[in-house]
């Protein structure tokens, strides 16, 4: 068994869109006609992408006891297999049931057999004391025998033999890498038997989010949010872009209103693997670069109407698309080429849109050109093709119910929790909630508010005091083508 130095991996769905301005044939092309390099970044995944079935299936993750736990026998016999892959594995640690089964992974919970061995500096061990159940019979000191200690847990993660060396030795890197930073679930080690590799992590509880997010008061989600932008704002600061914020990443307990960012498997340095694209060009430079592919690629047809050429022979822009359907900002989406840690606000930003509107999943697409749509409907179509010059693309749909203003967060937020109908107000706080929220979805990224600000945001300050009570220690943590759609 080999140790891996400690402490990411996947979903890296590059594709090819024309330079400066690409057509809706190419874009649904592209998604086909993915290079071989392409290929070999998706490490041999079909699709992975999840539905929203696949991404939040039935609690799965809630908390029970572990001395409940029937095992299904294909997870005993997992779990047989990967104590076996493992020399030592079973001294080490005791394999007590799957928490999690994810795109690139399967989880374990497990109890740190050699605990006392190490150096547990990564242990949040005030908070998870209250969680442990109650001790097994121990023996007493009196007995002449040491007192038993309560057990420690970690979590396990199999990392499928699918993944590339090359992704499973990045997740491992940032996350060694991120080991300080507060809200970040560090990695303890990591170990690899022939092309088996593990990745062992605190246990940290946490509720199912479709369990408690229905339930949130707006102070609550002041609170959850304070705690994940905590975590990205040191993630961001040292350069890192998370790649996949969605809830199932972020593990929250509601009961100590704690919450550990996971998952780094998409994870990358900001400027890696990245080319110009126009959107970091002052305005006056962008305005002459596109007027000139206008010029080179817009058919405008006798009776006026714009089209694209059949036979495009322009090369394809390829750009990292790699996360979740209905969680991928539209820079994203728009195959910008220098994307920023701001994609990550984004997808914060439909988190709390999801917990505000009530909805789960709030974004339902199919696809990338689903998902513009879903965008276009809610801020509606000029607004829809000013972001998409940014990044050189022509936005361009006839679908009537794609407006050309969309529609206001909070108009959406009394539709969503039916309170239009009635002629109910958003409350102080909502409106409050609200306006941040805007922040967080501003359509280009150079004016989405950044993790560091959005701590000072007078909405999440809002639940600083409060938060802190609950966490203890926790708290001194701080903190173009054409495309036609
Ligand atoms: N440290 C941890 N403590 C407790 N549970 C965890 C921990 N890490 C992961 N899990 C559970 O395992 C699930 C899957 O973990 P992770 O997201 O790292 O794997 P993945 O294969 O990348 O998943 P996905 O494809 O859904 O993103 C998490 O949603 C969570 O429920």
């Amino acid at each position: 068994m080999a140790t891996v130095a400690p402490a990411c991996r996947r979903r890296n769905e590059s594709f090819r869109i024309h330079e400066d301005a690409p057509s809706t044939e190419d874009t649904e092309m592209n998604e086909n006609l993915q290079d071989e390099e392409d290929r070999e970044d998706d490490d041999g995944e079909e699709d992975d992408e999840n539905t929203a079935e696949e991404q939040y299936p039935e609690s799965e993750y809630s908390e029970s006891s572990d001395e409940d736990v029937v095992l299904d026998s294909n997870i005993s016999h997992d779990m047989e297999r990967l104590q076996d892959s493992f020399p030592g594995f079973r001294s080490k640690y005791r394999l007590i049931k799957r928490i999690g089964e994810g795109t690139f992974s399967t989880v374990y919970k497990a109890e740190d057999l050699q605990y006392d061995r190490y150096d547990n500096s990564w242990d949040m061990e005030k908070e998870n004391e209250k969680w442990t159940p109650p001790p097994l019979k121990s023996l007493s000191s009196q007995d002449g025998h040491q007192r038993r200690r309560k057990p420690k847990y970690v979590a396990i993660k199999k990392i499928y033999v699918t993944s590339s060396p090359t992704r499973i030795l990045n997740e491992l890197e940032l996350l060694h890498d991120l080991r300080d930073c507060a809200n970040v679930c560090p990695l303890i080690t990591a170990f690899r038997a022939t092309d088996q590799v593990v990745a062992v992590l605190p246990y940290f509880r946490h509720a199912d989010f479709r369990e408690y997010f229905r339930k949130m008061t707006v102070l609550d989600m002041s609170i959850y949010l304070r705690s994940l932008f905590t975590a990205l704002a040191s993630v961001h600061r040292v350069g890192i872009l998370h790649r996949d914020i969605k809830p199932t990443n972020f593990l929250y307990d509601p009961e100590t209103r704690r919450g550990v960012l996971v998952d780094f498997g998409l994870a990358e340095r900001e400027g890696s693997d990245c080319k110009p694209c126009m959107c970091h060009d002052d305005h006056a430079a962008r305005k002459a670069r596109l007027r000139a592919a206008a010029e080179r690629t817009t058919m405008v047809t006798a009776n006026g109407a714009i089209g694209y050429p059949k036979q495009d022979t322009r090369p394809s822009r390829r750009a990292n698309r790699a996360g979740t359907r209905g969680f991928r900002a539209p820079e994203v989406l728009f195959k910008c080429t220098e994307q920023t840690t701001k994609i990550d606000i984004w997808s914060v930003g439909v988190i709390l849109l999801t917990i505000l509107s009530r909805r789960f999943p709030f974004f339902n697409s199919a696809d990338d050109v689903e998902a513009m749509i879903e965008i276009a409907t809610i801020f509606g179509r000029e607004k829809m093709k000013q972001a998409g010059r940014l990044h050189g693309c022509v936005f361009e749909t006839s679908i009537p119910t794609i407006g050309s203003h969309g529609f206001k967060l909070d108009k959406i937020i009394l539709w969503s929790t039916c309170r239009s109908d009635a002629g109910e107000k958003l409350s102080d706080d909502e409106e409050q909630a609200i306006k941040f929220l805007e922040r967080c979805l501003e359509l280009d990224p150079a004016k989405r508010i950044s993790a560091e600000q959005a701590l000072d945001h007078e909405f999440l300050r809002m639940g600083m005091d409060s938060s802190m009570e609950g966490t203890g220690d926790a708290a001194e943590d701080d903190e173009m083508d054409m495309l036609r759609v």
